[in-house]
């Protein structure tokens, strides 16, 4: 593995990506970084910031100058345009912190919620062993005609995302937003899918199906295997 690089979000450089070039394996693919998100999933001050810059794409915003009494005064504030509902947040690879903290930004943001409770679902899946998703009976209340939001984070192919908005439009809820950390893709299944990083950030990114690797065609070894817990060295 070679030293890993800092990247900082262009809407907020408090945020940065701390991604390793190398030779990584997952279960489906080869990637040529292995993108490490533990503490912006894990550590409470980045999980926060990660959901404001998420929330920023639900929350319109926008600038105002103000001169009062000589002062000069610059602020954010919300306009009521192009707010979805939402009433559900369903979280997925570990990122209920950051989605109990969007549900706190969305609030913030006046975000309507046509829930009995006026309070938002923050849910974490459960996947059966052929990695589908199971909607108990007590969780389906909570996606029936309700606006939902899934969080994750990555969109690599956009799979994982794609399954999870057949699960939800199953069981009648409706999809009002894709956010992840890192976007590889920038739409699954019609759906924008917005990220704090996307593969703009890191432009040489490259997703290999492990039959056809540049890297083991050159005979470069693996380093180690990823997924969504972090990596495990080979
Ligand atoms: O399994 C992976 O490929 C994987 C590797 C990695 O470094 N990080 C990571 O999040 N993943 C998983 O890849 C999924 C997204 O990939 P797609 O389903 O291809 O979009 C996530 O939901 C994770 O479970």
């Amino acid at each position: 593995m070679k030293e890993q690089i800092r990247i900082p979000s262009k809407e907020n450089d408090k945020l940065v990506l701390k991604v390793t070039p190398g030779h990584f394996s997952s279960d489906r693919f080869h990637v040529n970084y292995y993108i490490d998100m533990s503490s912006l999933k894990m550590r409470q001050s980045e999980a926060k910031l990660v959901a404001k810059v998420m929330a920023e794409k639900y929350v319109r915003k926008v600038k105002i100058n103000a001169h009062l009494k000589g002062y000069n005064f610059e602020n954010l504030i919300e306009t009521g345009a192009n707010r979805t509902p939402v009433d559900t947040i369903i979280c997925m690879d570990g990122c209920e912190v950051i989605g109990a903290y969007l549900a706190e930004e969305l609030t913030a943001g006046g975000f309507p919620s046509n829930n009995k409770h006026k309070s938002f679902y923050v849910i974490t899946p459960e996947f059966d062993n052929t990695g589908q998703m199971v909607v108990r009976n007590n969780i389906q209340p909570m996606i029936k005609g309700k606006n939902v939001l899934v969080v994750l984070a990555t969109a690599m192919s956009g799979h994982t995302i794609s399954k999870a908005i057949g699960t939800i439009l199953a069981h009648g809820g409706k999809v009002t937003g894709l956010s992840v950390i890192f976007a590889n893709v920038d739409r699954v299944d019609e759906y924008p899918v917005y990220g704090v990083f996307t593969h703009e950030d890191l432009p040489n990114f490259k997703l290999s199906d492990p039959h056809h690797c540049e890297d083991c065609e050159a005979g470069i070894p693996l380093d180690a295997v990823v997924n969504s817990y972090g990596y495990q060295m080979l």
